[in-house]
């Protein structure tokens, strides 16, 4: 049976946002929105030919403008890993939805990033994996109203731990 719920996934790259997100929406009848996709719809673009022809505080930008713009309805959003920087868009997150925060651990993102390291983080070059790291993690603390576990759990595992909680909200 589908449901109402509007539900944001927020998290590190590489913690399984749009993995976890997919399945959580199929399991409750949602529709399935990820904001990365939205963004490269928009600008004829992937992320990554993005930061490479502006830089990173384009793309935050550019997604801040989807955040803000995109209609909402009952829906599983997956965001990109920079949402957290904007204010304002998690502000509507947070009126419109529940804020979910896949919680993982350094060595599990660093793992999963290293899979696939043309996919684009918005930060500085001059920054490590590691400091981007610790400047995000009060943010996804800071705007999640329920926090999952991710590590050493499988994608669709995680979906039905979310829908508990949520459903227990
Ligand atoms: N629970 C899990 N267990 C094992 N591997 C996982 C799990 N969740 C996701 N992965 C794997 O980790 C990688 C990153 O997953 P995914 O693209 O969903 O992350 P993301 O949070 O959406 O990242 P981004 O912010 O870059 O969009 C993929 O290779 C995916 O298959
Ligand atoms: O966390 C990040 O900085 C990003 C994660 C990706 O999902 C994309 O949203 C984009 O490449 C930036
Ligand atoms: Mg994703």
């Amino acid at each position: 049976m589908s449901s109402d719920h509007v539900i944001s996934l927020i998290g590190f790259p590489g913690s399984g946002k749009s993995t976890v997100g997919v399945l959580l929406a199929k399991r409750l009848g949602l529709e399935f929105i990820d904001t990365d996709l939205l963004i490269q719809t928009r600008e004829h673009a992937t992320l990554a030919e993005i930061i490479a022809a502006s830089d990173h505080h384009n793309l935050r930008r550019i997604e801040e403008q989807v955040l803000l713009d995109m209609p909402i309805g009952p829906s599983v959003i997956s965001t990109g890993g920079s949402v957290v920087y904007s204010p304002t868009a998690m502000e509507r997150l947070k009126k419109v939805s529940t804020v979910v925060y896949l919680r993982a651990t350094y060595v599990t993102v660093e793992y999963r990033i290293s899979l696939a390291p043309d996919r684009g983080i918005a930060s500085g070059a001059d920054e490590t994996l590691a400091d981007i790291y610790s400047e995000r993690i009060p943010l996804y603390e800071q705007y999640a109203d329920i926090t999952v576990d991710v590590d050493n759990t499988p994608a669709e595992t995680l979906a039905g731990q979310i829908t508990a909680l949520v459903d227990a909200q």
